[in-house]
């Protein structure tokens, strides 16, 4: 965050603005302390607000307003609320947003000399990546294409929840359900990733399976230690970063494998990968990676980074949602009930969900959105301003760091209706609850060109397997106490969520 007070870099239409602008030194914030800023905060009571940042910033935005700042040791923070804010910070995103850098995923890659992906990746770099890959990642046609790979994990993950009914016998529910949809994600992942399964509901699992899926667990679990803090682990390679880094090495190692398997395999099918693939060739019946290959744009170890950053985005982001989609559908049976009618009035005679049948199911819908709305798996998303604007009255200088509340902006009473009620109706088009607002009250894959680029597999892996698991149990939740959030990378429950699975016939 820097106080520039130049203003020409401003949107034409934002100069007039800034010009009657409070400066940004006023922003208002908590006391800083010389050097270490506002740590104190974050780590006392056992790094009480380090696990709880939501509710830090919940309360800044009481006490402050709509905007406010912070500062980590040399780590500055400024905090918006509104989408008012949302929509004038994604504007002046310029050619190439930029979230800002997550320090240890770039400080591994910087210091082992490996390519960057969409997710970290900068300018040109990041730009390449994604006009490569959006067209399999986020063009529904070919995003429909996995449902039929979609449902083969569902259908395992269903017998593993059955097995572990018999094997844990706790009357229908199951010890690690969290375990269980972590693999989900992980399979379901990296079978659209590699066009093959790796076998991580095998019983046992097979040792690739097993071997990836606890590299990628640690990795974001360290990643969430880490990413709060300032980047000491750049100066001193503590165990706890030698540990990371040797899992990081092990992501790289197998996702470089795999995708050589999937080279040779196309090599020796006898198609020609020194042949590029026209930018608009039909893509629809291509596998991601047999595409990727076939654009010839990407380096080997530019696949690579993305692949494994494609994966790490993937996992506990769609794992967590469904995590939370289970806690409401569990302490809510009337809902339960709606969506359970709503799914068997469109899914006939045992069929399983496509991408055309979770279109008829619109309060399904509804109930993944208040899900993502009231537990977003990401509080926040940033940009680093490209130019000059006016964020709730204040000037801002380009080359700051904004972060965007969504968490805040989503529980805001001004903007929805019972904000902290579930209420899946009001994401429904001919519904009463459904009101007029803000597009950018809502935006839990955010916006524009940097915007999630797995958000229709997410969607899509989702609504699938909710409909497969209403359709085949009843779901009831165990927790006795309210179920909060905590911060692990992305939110998460703050206990262990008991749901039990009840056979419907
Ligand atoms: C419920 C599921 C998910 C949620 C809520 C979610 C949310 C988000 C958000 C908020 C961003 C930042 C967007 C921005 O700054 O505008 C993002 C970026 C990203 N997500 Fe997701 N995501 C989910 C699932 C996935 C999946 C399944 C994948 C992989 C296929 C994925 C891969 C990524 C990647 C690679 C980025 C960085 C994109 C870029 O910077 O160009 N996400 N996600």
């Amino acid at each position: 965050m820097q106080s520039k007070t130049a203003t020409t870099t401003a949107i034409p239409e934002e100069e007039e603005k800034i010009a009657d602008a409070k400066p940004f030194s006023e922003i208002p914030g908590p006391k800083l302390y010389p050097i270490i800023g506002n740590l104190l905060t974050l780590i006392k009571n056992n790094g009480y607000h380090q696990k709880r940042p939501h509710l830090l910033y919940s309360s800044y935005r009481q006490k402050y307003g709509p905007i406010f700042r912070d500062k980590i040791v040399n780590m500055k923070l400024l905090f918006v609320t509104t989408p008012e804010d949302f929509a004038t910070v994604f504007k002046a995103e310029g050619k190439y947003p930029d979230r800002g850098p997550t320090m240890p995923w770039i400080v591994y890659r910087e210091q082992r000399k490996k390519a960057k992906g969409v997710l970290i990746g900068k300018g040109e770099e990041w730009r390449k990546s994604r006009s490569v890959m959006d067209k399999k990642l986020l063009k529904m046609k070919d995003v429909s294409a996995y449902s039929g790979r979609m449902n083969e994990v569902i259908s395992d993950l269903i017998s593993h929840i059955k097995r572990k009914q018999i094997e844990d016998n706790l009357n229908g529910e199951l010890s690690n359900l969290q375990n269980a949809i972590y693999k989900w994600s992980f399979e379901t992942i990296n079978s659209v990733l590699f066009s093959k399964r790796l076998g991580a509901f095998n019983d046992p699992p097979t040792p690739i399976a097993e071997k990836f899926y606890k590299s990628v667990c640690s990795v974001l679990n360290i990643t969430g230690n880490l990413v709060l803090m300032p980047p000491f682990y750049k100066y001193f390679k503590t165990k706890q970063w030698k540990e990371y880094c040797s899992y990081w090495d092990t992501l790289f190692e197998i996702g470089g494998k795999l995708i050589d398997e999937e080279r040779n395999r196309l090599l020796s099918s006898g198609l020609d990968l020194s042949k590029k693939l026209e930018s608009n060739h039909r893509t629809e019946d291509m596998e991601f990676l047999p595409y990727v290959l076939s654009r010839g744009e990407l380096s080997d170890e530019e696949i690579t980074g993305n692949v494994i950053e494609l994966m790490g985005g993937g996992v506990d982001t769609s794992a967590n949602t469904i995590m939370w989609v289970l806690y409401i559908l569990g302490k809510n049976p009337d809902i339960q009930e709606k969506l359970y009618q709503e799914v068997s009035s469109v899914l006939k005679n045992g069929q399983f969900p496509d991408s055309q049948s979770v279109q008829k199911m619109p309060y399904l819908k509804g109930v993944i959105k208040e899900s993502e709305r009231l537990y977003p798996v990401l509080i926040a998303t940033s940009r680093i301003l490209a130019q000059d604007v006016v964020l709730s009255g204040y000037h801002v200088p380009a080359e700051t760091r904004v972060y965007m509340m969504m968490h805040l902006a989503a529980r805001d009473e001004s903007i929805f209706d019972e904000a902290t009620k579930i209420k899946p109706e009001r994401w429904i088009r001919s519904s009463s609850s459904q009101r007029k607002r803000n597009p950018f009250s809502f935006i839990p894959f955010g916006f524009g060109p940097r915007m999630c680029i797995g958000r229709r597999i997410a969607e899509l892996e989702m609504e699938i397997l909710i409909a497969r698991l209403i359709s085949e149990f009843r779901i009831d939740c165990r927790n006795e106490k309210e179920v909060g959030v905590t911060f692990r990378l992305v939110a998460s429950p703050d206990q262990d969520i008991r749901i039990a699975f009840q056979q419907r016939n």
